[in-house]
């Protein structure tokens, strides 16, 4: 294992190094720059995790860099209407219910609990503020140019960009990566059309004004399942209507998403499973929403305050002008890319999801990183085998790596370790114990091939999971590594212990 390992290293260590020289080189670069202005080195159309970093890190590595972001404020779907907002509305909601609903048994008597929900909506917008103000200021201090507007190709080394002040701009640069992300996807045929307000998307799903007495969601995926658990939470009656016979979106392990949905539907959220939504209405101040049978037969109409509509996002291009230039889209819409994120079109690169692979932050800012290092040096590097997922409900739902019926489908022989959080010493000391660690490990060589947790902190412990992935480690590397007690982490080892010889505590 050791030899693995270090043979796996080299090429990161020297990596490393070159960086650590271009970072030397970059400063010296920043000493002679002159107020920038163009030409650049490199653009970025967008200035989502994926844009801003890449913007970031392109200047640091010395490039001569601007991002032309066209919503007012930096930071992309994620900060300002996507991961933020979501996990600002998913804490304090838990807060809320937490307190109504769990206190007193921890010997906590409180009265006059109360929503607030102006309040809550406020305390949103103060986090999402904070942070896209953060990143302006991150532009500055990194020397990116940041200019607001909506770009689009001119040819493949110009942009023009209408100015959201007035009148418009041209700019000239000899890279340009596209970073436009993504966009809600529409119901299919027009059936179903948001209005923000009764029948909303994940946006409008962030800033209801009144807690509908009725909500259904229209999809059991990831915002499904989040925006579900705030509304609930906060005392509304929430239906999620899912096409599949399980919950979770792409890539969960099945037992796990059996486990979340009976945690879930403990916590009052109603399933209806293999139901296709067909259409909704809005007559008399509600919705009714028309459902069947997933594979035909069976009609039902349900009727809701409040409908919201989560079944995807789609790559987003519009006002670009890509045609101008021949930037090659697949049949979904995504703009097609080489293993360098080149598109069809020489010097324009494109990340995040606008292009292949999960909608998530975390990748399209890899992404950003990698496109850049190749622009700068030719060498770049972001490993899709270990990209983590996180749904932040309660308790939360975290995964990396492969699924165990993706390993059966494929015939890879594997071993099973699972720990529950019932037997962890901290969970039980915490009252918080729904869950479970879940490894799954390569027969031959006990190498870690996916790692599923649902629990307390399942978000935050992933990361030793994806590590592990990452560094190519077995279970037993893990078994034989020190974990602090009383931690929750102790269940993470034990689940690797479980693995390749017996768990202590289960
Ligand atoms: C409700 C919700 C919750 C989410 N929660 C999470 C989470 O917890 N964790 C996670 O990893 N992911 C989460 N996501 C997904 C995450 O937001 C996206 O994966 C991420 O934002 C993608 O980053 P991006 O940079 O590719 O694109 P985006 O963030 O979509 O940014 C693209 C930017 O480009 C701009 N733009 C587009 N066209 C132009 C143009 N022509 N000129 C100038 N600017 C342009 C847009 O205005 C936008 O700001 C969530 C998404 C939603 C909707
Ligand atoms: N915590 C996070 O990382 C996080 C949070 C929110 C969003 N996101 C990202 O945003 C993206 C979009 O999320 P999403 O939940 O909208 O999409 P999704 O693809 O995860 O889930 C959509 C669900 O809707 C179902 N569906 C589609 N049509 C339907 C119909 N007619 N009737 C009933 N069900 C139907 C699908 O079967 C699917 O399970 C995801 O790619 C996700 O990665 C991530």
């Amino acid at each position: 294992m050791l030899q693995r390992i270090s043979q796996r290293n080299a090429p990161r260590a020297a990596r490393r190094l070159r960086q650590a020289s271009l970072q030397v080189g970059c400063y010296q670069a920043y000493r002679g720059l002159a107020t920038p202005s163009g030409p650049y080195d490199a653009v970025i159309i967008g200035g989502g995790p994926g844009g801003y970093v890449a913007a970031i890190k392109s200047a640091q590595l010395g490039l001569k860099t601007a991002c032309i972001e066209k919503r007012g404020a930096l930071g992309g779907t994620c900060l300002n209407v996507g991961c933020i907002p979501s996990k600002a509305m998913l804490n304090n909601s838990h807060m809320y219910h937490q307190t109504q609903h769990d206190l007193q048994r921890r010997g906590i008597d409180v009265t006059g609990v109360s929503l607030n929900l102006t309040q809550m909506l406020k305390a949103k917008d103060t986090s999402v503020t904070g942070l896209t103000k953060g990143v302006e200021m991150l532009f500055k201090q990194n020397k990116v140019d940041y200019i607001k507007g909506a770009a689009s190709f001119v040819s493949p080394t110009r942009l023009s960009v209408d100015l959201l002040e007035g009148g418009s701009t041209e700019v000239e640069a000899k890279n340009i990566i596209i970073a436009t992300g993504s966009e809600v996807s529409p119901f299919p045929g027009g059936a179903i059309e948001i209005d923000e307000k009764q029948i909303v998307s994940s946006t409008g799903a962030l800033d209801l004004q009144e807690v509908p007495k009725k909500m259904v969601v229209i999809g059991g995926g990831i915002i499904g399942l989040e925006m579900g658990s705030v509304w609930s939470r906060l005392g509304s009656e929430v239906t999620v209507v899912e096409f599949l016979g399980a919950i979770g979106g792409q890539g969960i392990d099945d037992e796990i998403a059996k486990q979340f949905q009976r945690i879930l539907a403990k916590q009052s959220i109603k399933f209806k499973l293999n139901t296709k939504v067909l259409s909704a209405e809005k007559k008399d101040g509600r919705v009714f929403i028309k459902t069947e049978a997933a594979k035909g037969g069976k009609e039902e109409t349900l009727e809701a305050d409040v409908v919201l509509v989560a079944v995807g996002r789609r790559p987003y291009t519009e006002g670009l002008n890509l045609e101008a230039i021949g930037v090659e889209k697949d049949n979904k819409g995504r703009i097609v890319i080489d293993d360098q994120f080149n598109t069809s079109v020489k010097g324009v690169k494109c990340i995040g999801d606008v292009t292949f692979g999960p909608m998530l932050a975390h990748k399209a800012e890899e992404e950003g990183i990698a496109a850049v290092e190749y622009i700068k040096s030719g060498h770049g590097h972001v490993n899709y085998a270990a990209i983590p997922s996180v749904v932040y409900t309660h308790p939360e739902v975290a995964w990396v790596g492969r699924t165990e019926q993706d390993l059966k489908a494929s015939g890879v022989k594997y071993n099973v370790g699972k720990f529950p959080f019932a037997a962890n010493s901290r969970a039980k000391t915490n009252l918080d114990t729904e869950g479970q660690v879940k490894f799954l490990s390569e027969k031959e060589t006990d190498r870690v091939l996916g790692v599923h947790i649902i629990g307390p902190n399942a978000g935050e412990m992933i990361a030793e999971a994806v590590l592990a992935i990452e560094y190519g480690a077995s279970s037993e590397d893990i078994a034989r590594t020190t974990h602090a007690h009383p931690t929750l982490s102790e269940a993470f080892k034990e689940a690797a212990m479980a693995v390749c010889s017996k768990s202590i505590h289960f």
